[in-house]
């Protein structure tokens, strides 16, 4: 949804192409031995002497302002390893066959590079014959987290549980590990290490204890959220000061933990129990006071769904990447069976068009955005190429892969969070935990991703504050205005919510919250839907065209009615649309009649009533005419045009129109499409009414508030936004 999918582009395909046929060139080795495998000095001396280039390219490019493309793929999905290490039977790098999966197998590798870090963090490692390969491994942590050499640095023993060697683009071998709970890492002391090696090596474990150092050296320096935070791992923090904080008077930095941790999982109420409790034993913590109140602002958030919405938007900017710290309201809303559709969201009451549904914090938010000069700066996208699904992305996609597994790998209380989502017709292997170690399959977190995620821009606020800013004739629908971002992430909440042409709720972006309101009066129980793509609008097949990826064909009203619509009648649809186009330059009499005239053309080829079947070829031009009318200062024309412009998008309105008995009230009987264009075409509604029906004008500020908090996600910055407008 709004990624930038460019599979259909002839640059990439041609990409996609390529790799395919690298992989089928790969393919036709498998169950071989490799040839002519280099030996470990000769791999060595090849990969320091890649090292040594790419080391002087990042120093050449070191203060360039530029944007960093990466090419990664994602190869057809295998099972991780679901087995015991007590019953898998060693091998070695001599044993292994191409593009194979030595299911039962383990090797014990060490590494005798340093590691570079590329798509994966890459070394040459060897094994106890001296025999050497080139390692991969895969959605590792980011460097910014833990560096590659503290994760595979010279002298690193593993374990690569059922490894996988593949042949490579440039003609080598390499092992690829894709899942994290396919590697383990030995430290020095471990009885597994064999006795050659056993001498000589650093130390290095990734135990919760090595984390639990680094947490403390940042408790030490009362930097308490970072403490937790740096580690990030919070299953494992609660449940090591469980124990601990049932002491009768547990220790002051055991509680502030426990409340960190549960403020991480957004566990709310309990963390205020927890640092009311440290206050109450610690009355001279300031920190914990600070805390508590930050604690009791995100409870009441999460259940109340009270927000400062200004704050989120000076957050958003300020942070990068804009990983608020905001809780997650979930409002009137269910997930409940909806047919065909698999699970849908429902409301639990009667709600309102602007109401809010949902304000979500992102599981997972890979932030690449240039709509800020700071982020401009290291504007780092990777092309993601899928040959199994054959899809091409750019973005965060890759990167959201890697945050969602270490999220798991971490936390494996938060799994069904993320295994519970849509994942179509991909089975997953159903083992959560092996050798006391949670098994992640990447492929299926691939999978759901594909299916769940969201493109999003830093603000949607910023976005609409540049829409406005286009000239007259370009104002289009949203589908032609094309918005795709490069920043994604997955929403679970959000993620229920199933796709309709005609829905009745909008999502909007502050950082990584989503917003989700509802765009029309809701009766209990209604399903929630919004657009995944913006509908096409003329035209069925290209309409569905879009949803193949998610594997259903719409059958709203709008796509019933398309789907019956006559070729010639769509024809001449595109036709009068392009005719539209012409007549703006001059702008005269002459050319408004035509105009007039072409609408009105348009506008005859429905055979639907608007309000039970929207327009999506008349409101956009119906919008621009409504503009003309403003600029030549004719207040009844605006109105009728404006109402027209709602009309057609499905609105019943009652008491707005001209002439009218002063006093009677606007009402709005039926919320129609809710288009961002709406907020103006209330806004003009509202001045001309202030010229001829001054009763109305307040009315109409108010549809215009709502309609922008919709498209927004909040009416706090609607006064400042249209000062002059509404002066
Ligand atoms: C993001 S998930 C939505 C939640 C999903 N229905 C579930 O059960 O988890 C997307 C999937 O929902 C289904 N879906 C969404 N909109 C639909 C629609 N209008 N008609 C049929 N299926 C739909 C499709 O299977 C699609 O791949």
């Amino acid at each position: 949804m709004d990624t930038h999918n460019v599979s259909s582009i002839p640059e990439y395909m041609q990409y996609l192409l390529t790799l395919k046929q690298n992989l089928r060139n790969a393919e036709s080795c498998k169950g071989q031995h490799p040839k002519d495998r280099k030996s470990r000095d000769q791999l060595v001396l090849r990969f320091m002497l890649q090292l040594m280039m790419r080391s002087d390219l990042a120093n050449v490019r070191r203060d360039e302002v530029r944007t960093n493309l990466r090419t990664t793929f994602v190869p057809l999905p295998y099972s991780p390893c679901l087995n015991s290490l007590l019953d898998l039977a060693k091998v070695m790098i001599n044993d292994l066959l191409l593009e194979t999966h030595h299911r039962g197998k383990f090797l014990v590798l060490r590494s005798v590079t340093p590691p570079t870090r590329m798509n994966a963090i890459m070394a040459v490692v060897e094994d106890e014959d001296g025999d050497a390969i080139l390692l991969q491994l895969y959605y590792q942590e980011e460097e910014d987290e833990r560096a590659a050499k503290e994760i595979l640095g010279e002298g690193t023993i593993v374990i690569v549980k059922e490894p996988y060697l593949k042949l490579m683009s440039d003609g080598e071998y390499g092992i690829r590990v894709d899942h994290l709970s396919d590697i383990i890492f030995l430290p020095r002391y471990d009885g597994r290490v064999p006795k050659c090696w056993k001498l000589g090596l650093a130390e290095r474990t990734a135990s919760v204890n090595t984390w639990k150092t680094k947490g403390n050296g940042y408790f030490k320096e009362c930097n308490y959220h970072a403490a937790i935070e740096q580690t990030k791992r919070f299953d494992a923090a609660l449940s090591d000061l469980e124990s601990v904080s049932i002491a009768p008077k547990p220790a002051e930095k055991v509680l502030f933990r426990k409340a960190q941790a549960l403020s991480s999982l957004q566990r709310y109420r309990e963390c205020c129990e927890v640092l009311k409790f440290l206050r109450m034993d610690y009355p001279n913590n300031m920190e914990a006071k600070g805390e508590l109140s930050r604690a009791i602002n995100r409870l009441l958030e999460q259940e109340s769904g009270k927000y400062k919405f200004k704050q989120l938007h000076a957050e958003a900017f300020k942070l990068c990447p804009p990983h608020l710290d905001h809780a997650t309201y979930v409002g009137p809303v269910t997930v409940k069976d909806s047919g065909s559709r698999g699970r849908g969201l429902f409301t639990t009451k009667a709600v309102k068009a602007g109401d809010l549904l949902l304000c979500e914090k992102a599981f997972a938010h890979a932030f690449a955005d240039d709509t800020t000069a700071a982020s401009r700066q290291k504007l780092d996208l990777t092309l993601l190429i899928n040959p199994g699904t054959d899809t091409v992305t750019i973005g965060g996609r890759a990167e959201l892969i890697q945050l969602i597994v270490q999220k798991l790998y971490r936390n494996p209380s938060l799994m069904p969070v993320i295994t519970d989502l849509h994942h179509g017709s991909y089975m997953p292997a159903g083992v959560s935990e092996v050798d006391g170690t949670a098994v992640v399959d990447t492929f299926l977190v691939e999978r759901i991703i594909s299916l769940n995620v969201f493109g999003c821009p830093l603000s949607s606020h910023q976005i609409y504050l540049r829409d406005i800013e286009e000239e007259v004739t370009q104002k289009t629908n949203a589908e032609e205005a094309g918005k795709k971002f490069y920043s994604c992430g997955i929403w679970p909440m959000a993620s229920y919510i199933n796709h309709c042409c005609y829905c009745n709720a909008q999502r909007s972006f502050i950082g990584d919250m989503m917003v989700v309101r509802a765009t029309q009066d809701l009766e209990p129980n209604t399903e929630i839907t919004f657009w995944y793509h913006t509908p096409v609008a003329n035209g069925y097949d290209e309409r569905q065209k879009r949803f193949q990826h998610w594997g259903f064909k719409c059958d709203c009203a709008m796509c019933k009615d398309e789907q019956t619509t006559k070729k010639s009648v769509s024809a001449k649809r595109n036709r009068l649309g392009v005719d539209f186009k012409k007549h703006f330059h001059p702008i005269t009499a002459a050319s408004i009649a035509k105009i007039e005239s072409i609408i009105a053309a348009i506008a005859d080829t429905y055979s639907q009533p608007a309000s039970k079947v929207p327009r999506l070829c008349l409101w956009a031009p119906q919008l621009v005419l409504t503009e003309l009318y403003v600029r030549r200062k004719q207040p009844a024309k605006v109105i009728d045009s404006a109402l027209a412009v709602l009309a057609a998008l499905g609105y019943v309105i009652e008491g707005g129109s001209l002439p009218r008995t002063v006093g009677t009230p606007m009402v709005i009987k039926q919320w129609g499409l809710l288009e961002d264009s709406l907020v103006e075409c209330w806004l003009h509604l509202c001045k001309a009414y202030r010229l001829v029906a001054p009763d109305l004008e307040k009315q109409a500020e108010q549809y215009a508030r709502i309609t922008y908090k919709i498209v927004v996600g909040e009416d706090e910055t609607f006064d400042e936004t249209f000062r002059n407008v509404l002066k």
